[in-house]
């Protein structure tokens, strides 16, 4: 078993943080373009993989990884919306990088077979919903300003 195993078996922040991220191994995610790689498979191993181990059964032997990472920016004349689609990750992070209300007004997402929004996020703040199947989503209409958000597919 590797380290990453052992860090999915309970041990404390500080056992983890051994080595910090540069002891992260590097596969399969797109972070390196801008820099990103190794704290991102970091972030992902020490938040995410949690909250994946509570919330999804099963995914709990080998550290997540992300397929694809990038930024989406709504923005009125450029991209005001985004259509309905399934994403093609077991589940996907989304993350607020601006303040709704400040920077931009409308947006957020809509899942829609359960008629649920997701509006008015604040910078910083993070998500987490199936990818594949039942979060059937869009991105909603933004109204003044600019909107930013990274998205994260996750297959663990
Ligand atoms: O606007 C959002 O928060 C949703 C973005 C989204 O669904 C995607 O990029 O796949
Ligand atoms: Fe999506």
């Amino acid at each position: 078993m590797n380290n990453y195993g052992q860090w999915s078996s309970g041990t404390n922040d500080d056992q983890r943080l051994e080595g910090g991220y540069e002891n992260v191994p590097t596969r399969d995610i797109h972070m390196n373009q801008v820099g990103l790689e190794r704290q991102w498979l970091y972030m992902l191993q020490l938040y995410a993989q949690p909250i994946q181990q509570k919330l999804y059964l099963g995914y709990f032997h080998d550290p997540p990884h992300a397929i694809m990472n990038f930024v989406v920016r709504y923005k009125i004349d450029e991209q005001p919306s985004l259509r309905p689609h399934h994403d093609s990750s077991t589940y996907t992070i989304n993350l607020a990088l601006n303040q709704a209300g400040e920077d931009y007004t409308g947006g957020g997402v809509n899942f829609i077979r359960y008629n649920c929004s997701i509006v008015e996020t604040k910078r910083g703040w993070a998500f987490i919903h199936p990818g594949k199947l039942t979060h059937y989503h869009e991105g909603l209409l933004i109204g003044d300003g600019i909107r930013y958000i990274m998205v994260s597919f996750v297959d663990p």
